[in-house]
């Protein structure tokens, strides 16, 4: 039972323990141990039947941190994360493979160039509060699968939960390589002060300004997940019944506190009214006796937190259509929908990140792409609810992380499909492959064959006009296009081209095919003579 489960009071690591934490996550690194794949499988394994065995835990320390239902806890934290855990453990050894079907002259196909997939090295994730476990985990089994080791510095707004994970990783995974550090921005500090090959954020776009400064100092990579003031859109088009119900879902799981969900919905002036009903109604079939005596909704993660939503709530100048409760004692803010009729209302300049959101009346597509373009030209998540044609012209004109036509954000919730944001919602993505990707580093290597040396003369000092003009035929291909930009492709075009060897002149084409036909003839004689290809010797 998650009653009876004992979670240790929060913790912070002792700051002067840092350094050495960085030392060994590092020193394990450089050991290479983490280079080999069934290593890093070993590990993945362990994280499965850690998630496994603790998740009575996590749902008791989620339900503590975030009155997190446990159903909630499940599905969108423990499971999601199991099912990215298995698509990476059953693709790992091809997503490891160099990569070979890459593109380069056929010059260079002597070097057999390939693309190694290597790992970044030790890595810093640090966590927010919404998703406290899923959202440091995801990131972690991309680093594994990577072959990275790595530093995981939960959010202090969600204790238990951090302590829980403290507890399984030093259970289940190799201590040298893979450590949970808790505490405040002292401690998240003393983390940024130590050298790393990646750092992955996730949070607000204040402190990820703070991280990727302190990155840049140190030329850094950071991938960013950050939020964003998220639109959604409904028309005369739409199933208001069914929209009101996505919607709905969409901005209570977790009491709202989504990065993805909707942070305000551009309704078609005339279906106003008809939605805001559609909404009443669901809100009831969702919560029969009210929101806040459900076993099913969750609560928002601490005081500062609801102040921050609340203001939004006393300062707006909209219209309440939905909800509107609020008990501090509780940290209950009850699923709220204000009807506003300004970009610039309180509702739209904040992201509400909780369980309250606006419906702004327009009379065109145009006003709504206009509005969204307005309010937050690079959101991380877009929901659109209208026809095919204004759905096509609603993703053309506003861009976003990740799109849901439909539903609320359900692009976000299939955990082996890259996520992330664009602009200031977000740098980077991961999750399944793009997760593997995120902490690897793509090597270019080719290895240049010693009788090609011949060959490569006309890049060797004193410089040789016939050799470079030959070598520039070699590497030269003839347009497909004509000095308007427009692509030739008639009869003509493709019987030069064969003939002509690819080349732009006819000129050119007669040297090219002596230069071919001698080089074939001198190979040819060589081999047959059986002094071997060895032109130097
Ligand atoms: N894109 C995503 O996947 C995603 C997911 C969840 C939340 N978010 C965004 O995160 C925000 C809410 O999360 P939050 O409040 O936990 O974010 P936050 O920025 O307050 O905290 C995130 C992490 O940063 C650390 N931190 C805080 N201040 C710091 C500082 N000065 N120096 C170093 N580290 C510091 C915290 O300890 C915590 O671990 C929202 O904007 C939300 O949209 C995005
Ligand atoms: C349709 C077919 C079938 C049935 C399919 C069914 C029943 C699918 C049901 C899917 C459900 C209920 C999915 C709900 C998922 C919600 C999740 C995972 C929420 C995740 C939340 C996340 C990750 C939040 C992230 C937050 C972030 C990043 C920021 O804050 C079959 C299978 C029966 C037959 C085929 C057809």
């Amino acid at each position: 039972m998650t009653s009876d489960i004992k979670i240790p009071a929060f913790e912070a690591t002792p700051i002067d323990s840092i350094p050495q934490i960085a030392a060994t996550v590092r020193q394990s690194y450089q050991s290479q141990k983490t280079k080999d794949v069934e290593w890093r499988l070993v590990q993945l394994r362990k994280l499965y039947w850690g998630l496994t065995d603790y998740s009575e835990n996590f749902q008791a320390a989620l339900k503590k941190d975030l009155n997190k239902p446990p159903h909630d806890a499940i599905l969108s934290e423990i499971h999601h994360l199991i099912q990215e855990l298995n698509l990476t453990l059953k693709k790992l050894k091809d997503w490891v493979k160099d990569d070979k079907d890459i593109e380069y002259p056929w010059t260079f196909s002597a070097m057999k160039p390939r693309i190694k997939k290597e790992p970044l090295g030790a890595v810093l994730i640090i966590g927010p509060y919404n998703f406290p476990l899923m959202l440091n985990i995801a990131p972690l089994i991309g680093a594994i699968a990577a072959g990275c080791t790595a530093v995981i510095k939960p959010s202090e707004s969600a204790p238990a939960t951090a302590m829980a994970m403290k507890e399984m990783v030093e259970k289940y995974l190799d201590p040298e390589s893979f450590v949970v550090v808790n505490g405040r921005i002292p401690e998240s500090t003393a983390l940024l002060n130590e050298k790393w090959d990646k750092i992955f954020y996730t949070g607000g776009a204040s402190v990820a300004k703070i991280i990727a400064k302190k990155a840049a100092e140190t030329l850094t990579p950071v991938t960013l997940e950050l939020g964003g003031r998220n639109p959604s859109f409904i028309s005369k088009s739409t199933n208001l019944a069914l929209a009101a119900r996505r919607l709905m879902w969409g901005k209570t799981l977790n009491a709202g506190q989504v990065c993805l969900s909707q942070n305000y919905v551009t309704v078609q002036r005339d279906v106003v009214d008809d939605f805001v009903k559609h909404l009443n109604v669901v809100y009831k079939e969702f919560y029969p006796n009210g929101a806040k005596t459900s076993v099913d909704y969750a609560r928002i993660v601490n005081e500062q937190q609801f102040d921050r939503i609340k203001k939004m709530l006393d300062t707006t100048n909209g219209k309440i259509v939905l909800g509107g409760e609020t008990d501090r004692s509780d940290l209950y803010i009850s699923p709220t929908v204000v009807l506003v009729d300004s970009v610039d209302d309180p509702m739209m300049k904040d992201e509400s990140f909780g369980p309250v959101w606006s419906i702004i009346p327009y009379d065109t597509i145009d006003d709504a792409i206009k509005i969204m373009n307005t309010v937050d030209p690079t959101p991380l998540s877009l929901t659109t609810f209208g026809s095919k044609a204004e759905n096509e012209k609603i993703l053309s004109h506003v861009t976003s992380g990740g799109a849901t036509i439909n539903d609320a954000w359900m692009h976000g919730a299939i955990s082996t499909l890259p996520f992330g944001g664009v602009g200031e919602s977000g740098m980077g993505s991961y999750h399944g492959r793009a997760g593997f990707e995120c902490f690897t580093h793509r090597r270019t290597i080719v290895e240049v064959p010693n009788w090609m040396d011949k060959l490569l003369r006309p890049r060797y000092p004193p410089f040789s006009a016939p050799d470079f003009k030959r070598h520039l035929w070699m590497t030269s291909t003839k347009p497909n296009f004509d000095r308007d930009g427009k692509p030739l492709s008639g009869p003509g075009y493709w019987l030069w081209l064969i003939f002509g060897l690819g080349g732009p002149s006819a000129k050119g084409a007669l040297l090219r095919w002596i230069v071919l036909l001698t080089s074939a003839y001198a190979v040819f004689s060589r081999y047959r003579s059986g002094r071997g290809l060895e032109f130097w010797k």
